[in-house]
């Protein structure tokens, strides 16, 4: 009776902003979920739920030992916890940074996007068939301005030719990464981090790592080409995805590109595109 009562107190104080505060914590756990799942802390994150499932049950069942262990390692727990997960907190909060911010990074023209990915997909079939070794990063939200200091300025547009005369073996700007903003290069010879995840192939080496490594810690699309195979790669989120031919890699980077474009457009901009879509038909 006593417990009835007081869920109805709780009911009964509910107010508008226990309701904001709800909801608030109810998107940031899903945000959480949402990065964590199919990552390599999902594992953790089971082992953690049983082991806090394990306070309640030792409490219930008198198992004094287990729960004195479990609740008084609690707090070094949560504290080891913020360190494993440190990558996925970071993913997280640049999350609820981009959407609550707009950024003009990424391409927001659909003509100008096509152009720069045609330059792209042209000059990593080129790369590919010569079996010139490269890696090429895309910008998206997260900012590469630390990472793109780490090697060489070069701004200018995005070309075919810039492309494949940087991937040029022996020459200075061949080793590391090219860091794309928009359609600009930003630099090149750039170093990228390395992934941490154990569970990938022994045949991948360091330019395979690097791209997954950049791609575990931001949203911008990595094309890798392989010196030893010629095989083209695409890193996105944390994985890596082999054997694109030239046609494949060119309707995924549109798909990717223009998805952030539409998510990105204000009410007016669509609006607009519609309007003047309309006009075009009726002239
Ligand atoms: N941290 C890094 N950031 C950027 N580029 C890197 C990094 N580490 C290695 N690279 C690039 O990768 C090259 C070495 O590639 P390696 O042969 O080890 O990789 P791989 O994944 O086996 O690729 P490939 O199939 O082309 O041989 C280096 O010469 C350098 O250009």
């Amino acid at each position: 009776m006593e417990t009835l009562n007081t869920i109805l107190n709780t009911v009964r104080n509910i107010n508008i902003s226990s309701v904001i505060d709800i909801l608030i914590v109810a998107y940031l756990i899903y945000r959480m979920y949402k990065l964590i799942i199919e990552t390599r802390a999902e594992l953790l994150l089971r082992g953690i739920i049983l082991i806090l499932l394990l306070i309640p049950i030792s409490y219930i069942f008198n198992l004094t030992m287990v729960y004195t262990i479990i609740s008084k390692t609690i707090t070094i727990g949560v504290l080891t916890l913020v360190i494993i997960f440190q990558p996925e907190i970071r993913r997280m909060l640049e999350h609820i940074g981009r959407s609550a911010f707009s950024d003009r990074r990424v391409l927001r023209d659909t003509d100008i996007l096509t152009k720069v990915v045609n330059e792209i997909v042209a000059a990593m079939d080129n790369l590919s068939k010569t079996k010139t070794g490269a890696l090429i990063v895309i910008e998206q939200d997260t900012g590469l301005g630390d990472i793109s200091e780490t090697g060489i300025r070069i701004d200018a547009l995005v070309s075919t030719s810039l492309l494949e005369n940087i991937f040029v073996p022996n020459t200075p700007l061949h080793d590391g990464a090219t860091i794309i903003r928009g359609d600009r290069i930003m630099s090149s010879g750039c170093v990228l981090p390395l992934t941490t995840n154990k569970d990938i192939s022994k045949k991948l080496g360091t330019r395979h790592r690097a791209a997954l490594g950049l791609s575990e810690v931001s949203d911008s699309l990595i094309l890798i080409v392989s010196e030893e195979t010629g095989t083209i790669s695409l890193a996105l989120n944390g994985k890596l995805v082999r054997n694109y031919d030239r046609d494949r890699l060119q309707k995924i980077l549109v798909k990717i590109l223009t998805s952030k474009i539409q998510k990105k457009q204000t009410w007016k901009e669509r609006m607009d595109q519609w309007l003047s879509k309309k006009d075009r038909t009726s002239s």
